[in-house]
């Protein structure tokens, strides 16, 4: 476990920076009826279908999340911690930000028990040697909490945060409301400082009703063209998409107005660049680049962490993402549910190597056919056809 000393004093660098972009959803301005339960409030259809609040409650827990995530990532590169083995700070980000996230939500839209599917949990944070990273943990949800301003409240314990965490335990399905969340999306790249995303998706029904991608480490200017503004590239951006209502860029950290984005409208392959993941571990690279030979893509491709990917392709950046896991690999709903809606309320397609959409409502895990798929609707039928040429030549080929 890293030391205590790695750990940054989160006030003081956020001290003037608060969340000034989300003063609508303080707790004083709600409306009655929105604090109501889910079921209650799903009997005000204008409420219901709109889901306005629920996405104001997901950016404001993304972004304070990112806050706490960006500090610790910070001292990982100052400090170098980030090559050694002991990962432990890395877990002290995943956990701070779905405590982070747990909290808001809890708070906006409690006092009734919600529903949350969250990669981490707190088993190994309450074993007895974990006591201290307990604290740090503790600590670093509390002044971000604190810088933040939002909440007057006195200071969670260690127990309150742990509750916190757990509350990610939920098993989800096709009933009811589920919030979905990865709180450190790209792990690895986290710990490069490279991309990461923290998630966030609403289910209701089985279906993905809302979600936003906070990826701190994505310019608002397309990768590699710098932005005429500086301060454009240094805070990152916040995606979110609500059904029916298309995609919103912000400014992960600022007072900017959201702006609509749509998925590139590339048609000829050979103009098309494809995203996947960096780590071949996670995607079968000689497969995709099987693939993009088949359909004349002539670019090489653009590896990056986390769902920071669908971010990027919702707003017209590349126009093709591929994933292929390595056999047995079972893909989790948290990995792909807001990223899923922020790019086809962009107007992409997201599908499995079938070309079947993805569900969401089986649980944890998408019951998936051999991969994740992502493009516009002009390319997607060509792709497919790419896809299962390719995958059946690499089954005949492994038979050999
Ligand atoms: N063997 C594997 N195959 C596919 N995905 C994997 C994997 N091992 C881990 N992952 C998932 O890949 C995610 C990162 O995706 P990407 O490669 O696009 O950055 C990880 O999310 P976490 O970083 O939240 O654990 C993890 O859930
Ligand atoms: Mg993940
Ligand atoms: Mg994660
Ligand atoms: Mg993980």
């Amino acid at each position: 476990m890293a030391s205590a000393s790695v750990v940054p004093p989160l006030c003081r660098p956020l001290s003037n920076l608060k969340l000034q972009f989300f003063p609508s959803i303080s707790r004083r301005a709600t409306p009655p009826l929105l604090r109501t339960n889910f079921r209650t409030r799903r009997s005000s259809l204008s409420a219901a279908m709109s889901f306005e609040r629920e996405l104001a409650v997901a950016k404001k827990a993304a972004s304070l999340a990112a806050r706490l995530c960006q500090a610790i990532q910070k001292t990982l590169l100052q400090s170098d911690v980030q090559s050694k083995s002991d990962k432990s700070p890395v877990t002290v980000a995943d956990y701070g930000s779905q405590a982070l996230v747990s909290f808001v939500i809890g708070k906006e839209l409690g006092p009734e028990p919600f529903s949350l599917v969250a990669e981490e949990d707190s088993g190994d944070l309450r074993k007895e040697e974990s006591l201290e990273t307990l604290k740090r943990i503790t600590e670093l949800v509390n002044d971000t909490i604190s810088c933040d301003g939002t909440y007057n409240i006195s200071p969670l314990s260690t127990e309150d945060v742990l509750a916190a965490i757990d509350n990610g335990k939920s098993a989800g399905g096709p009933h009811g409301q589920h919030w979905v969340l990865d709180p450190i999306d790209g792990t690895k790249g986290f710990l490069r400082g490279d991309q990461y995303a923290i998630a966030l998706a609403l289910l209701s029904e089985g279906q993905v009703v809302l979600g936003v991608l906070a990826c701190p480490n994505l310019p608002m200017a397309p990768m590699g063209k710098p932005s005429q503004t500086s301060s454009l590239d240094q805070s990152g951006c916040l995606f979110s998409a609500r059904l029916g209502a298309g995609t919103d860029v912000q400014l992960l950290h600022g007072s900017s107005s959201p702006m609509k984005v749509n998925v590139s409208s590339v048609e000829d392959p050979a103009e098309a660049s494809f995203f996947e993941s960096f780590e071949a571990a996670h995607s079968l690279h000689g497969l995709s680049g099987s693939i993009a030979k088949k359909l004349g893509v002539t670019a090489p491709p653009v590896r990056i962490d986390s769902q920071a990917k669908y971010g990027a392709l919702s707003r017209g950046e590349g126009a093709i993402y591929l994933r292929f896991p390595h056999k047995g690999y079972r893909e989790k709903i948290w990995d792909h549910a807001a990223g899923c809606i922020v790019v086809t309320e962009a107007g992409g397609i997201v599908s499995d190597a079938a070309g079947r959409p993805l569900d969401f409502s089986k649980g944890k895990y998408l019951d998936i056919d051999t991969g994740i798929i992502v493009t516009n609707k002009s390319l997607m039928p060509a792709l497919l056809n790419a896809v299962q040429e390719a995958i059946k030549e690499s089954e005949s080929s492994s038979c050999l």
